[in-house]
């Protein structure tokens, strides 16, 4: 069978499955670190699938990072940096991944890059898309989805002109966040951890079938896309006044609408959500959000399109 509106993409010989980019997500870490020791589970024919470590110095000190946000570095000013031993470690880092597995935005490039991260928001399964134009992605996302149905994943678009963000992923042609919680940092809990490792299998189901051969008819895809930053309410001083109210901390993914209760003042007031129509509030209280004056962030619901796929 054929479609008018076909996409044709080489086969995905090329996969990496990064942890530890935040080295105190435990999933990821975790995961990462069996399969450097076995990785017999992630193998699929014909494909190559290469765990690896990407801050392992953070993960040493089961912190975030060391010198600066290695899921922020992958910019074209630290990739072309030079200054050696003189530069941040994290954008080191970067320079070392993105000889490894890139160069970023070349035809080198590995073809699929997984990032495993974890949060302490009670997001459940989320799969991050860079674009909503890669058809590739899409249609692994729909694959993913119907697979662990009736379990659900959810799927989040950070294609924001202001938003977006240099990750460890976008080296890849077909970069994939994967971000399970609630789990708090430096903590391993066994159904995140196994949440996880199911994603990842169907995914690389998913890359098998493709290289196979397998033509995947259009589809659409549910996603919610990054819409804005909300703060947390601070003094003149820049200290934080308020708390992610009781009515929305734990309701990632649930609908805010005008007037709804947001913050709650340390004296009880309640502060409402004054923007325009409803949005879908996610990484709601996100630890590591705290040091980037972030309580949640908005995103509106979509319905992308996917073309066919099939393999040149
Ligand atoms: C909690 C956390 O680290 N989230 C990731 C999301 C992503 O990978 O896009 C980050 O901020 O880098
Ligand atoms: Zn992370």
């Amino acid at each position: 069978m054929s479609y008018n509106n076909s996409a044709c993409f080489n086969e995905a010989r090329r996969v990496a499955i990064f942890g530890g980019t935040h080295g105190n997500e435990m999933s990821g870490v975790t995961l990462v670190n069996l399969w450097v020791k076995n990785s017999a589970e992630i193998q699929r024919k014909g494909v190559e699938t290469k765990p690896f470590i990407t801050n392992p110095k953070a993960v040493e000190k089961c912190t975030r990072y060391v010198d600066t946000d290695l899921n922020r570095a992958f910019t074209s000013e630290n990739l072309s940096a030079s200054g050696g031993d003189d530069q941040p470690y994290e954008v080191q880092r970067a320079q070392e991944i993105n000889g490894i597995f890139g160069p970023k935005g070349s035809p080198e490039a590995y073809d699929v890059i997984f990032d495993l991260h974890n949060t302490t928001s009670n997001m459940g399964c989320t799969l991050i898309l860079e674009s909503s134009k890669d058809h590739f992605n899409l249609q692994m996302m729909n694959y993913i989805k119907k697979a662990i149905a009736p379990g659900s994943c959810l799927v989040l678009l950070n294609e924001h002109p202001l938003l977006k963000y240099s990750t460890s992923r976008s080296v890849a042609k077909h970069p994939v966040g994967l971000e399970v919680g609630p789990q708090p940092q430096g903590v391993l809990r066994s159904n995140i951890f196994e949440a996880m490792r199911v994603i990842l299998k169907h995914a690389l189901d998913f890359i098998e079938l493709f290289n196979e051969g397998m033509e995947f008819p259009p589809c659409t895809v549910e996603a919610f896309r990054v819409s804005e930053r909300i703060d947390y309410p601070r003094d003149a001083n820049g200290n934080i006044i308020a708390m992610v109210h009781p009515n929305l901390q734990d309701c990632d993914w649930e609908p805010l609408n005008p007037g709804d209760p947001m913050f709650q003042t340390f004296d009880g007031k309640t502060i409402r959500y004054q923007g325009s129509g409803t949005v879908y509030p996610t990484f709601i209280n996100e630890a590591a959000y705290y040091e980037k004056q972030q309580a949640f962030v908005t995103t509106r619901r979509e319905t992308l399109v996917a073309s066919s796929i099939r393999k040149a």
